[in-house]
């Protein structure tokens, strides 16, 4: 039997990033009521309080779909315009957006135009990243037990071809339809997925 003198081993230190958080991301302007829609919808618990910035770290909570199939939602720090400069830690929330498959925009439907609300967002978020704003998504109507709320909501669905969802966090006006909105998309985007390159690895898409 022989024997080499073996070399110096190598050692290194690896930063890893996980790539994926959740399946379904909550965004939105603060105090739109994201992290109050996440205690409707699932088992989380974040702090909910009438100052924006109240979370600032995400929150993912499971959402127990069909008996069977657990969904992921995370409840994602508030955007403010200019967050792709990293204004109010903008560049650190985006990248959780980043990291979610499916997008829930949040609008507060008593803000005084939350169609330009979501026209800033979706800016934001491509400043960001091309074409982040085009994930698959849904538009949540959030608060609609405030006055002019169903007024605003139909001028909302004549400027948009998405599906908007109105709900109110505090009633717990249809967030059932919330509910099943994150967890059939989600599950439908996995049995269709399809890869798409990023520039940085893989998305998936869902159609
Ligand atoms: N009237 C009404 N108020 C709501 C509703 N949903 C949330 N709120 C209130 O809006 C305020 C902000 O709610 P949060 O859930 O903390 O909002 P957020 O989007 O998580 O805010 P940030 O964490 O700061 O980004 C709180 O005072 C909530 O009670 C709703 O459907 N109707
Ligand atoms: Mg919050």
């Amino acid at each position: 039997m022989t024997a080499t003198s073996g070399e110096v081993g190598e050692e290194r230190v690896l930063q890893l990033e996980l790539r994926t958080m959740a399946h379904a991301g909550l965004v939105g302007f603060p105090n739109a009521g994201k992290s109050s829609l996440l205690r409707a919808i699932s088992n989380a618990k974040p702090a909910v309080a009438a100052y924006p910035f109240t979370t600032l770290h995400p929150h993912v909570g499971i959402v127990n779909y069909r008996d069977h199939e657990q969904v992921a939602v995370a409840d994602i720090p508030g955007i403010i315009r200019g967050a792709h400069l990293n204004r109010g830690l903008g560049l650190s929330f985006l990248r959780h957006i980043e990291r979610c498959r499916f997008l829930l925009f949040v609008l507060d439907i008593s803000s005084p135009e939350p169609w330009t609300e979501l026209e800033h967002l979706r800016y934001e978020l491509d400043q960001y990243e091309p074409d982040l704003s085009h994930r698959p998504h849904a538009i949540i109507a959030n608060k609609m037990d405030l006055p002019n709320s169903k007024e605003k909501l139909m001028i909302l669905r004549g400027l948009v071809k998405q599906r908007v969802i109105p709900v109110s966090a505090l009633t717990g006006q249809n967030t059932e339809e919330l509910f099943y909105t994150s967890g059939s998309c989600t599950m439908e985007g996995f049995k269709s997925k399809k890869k798409l390159k990023d520039g940085k690895g893989s998305i998936y898409h869902f159609m």
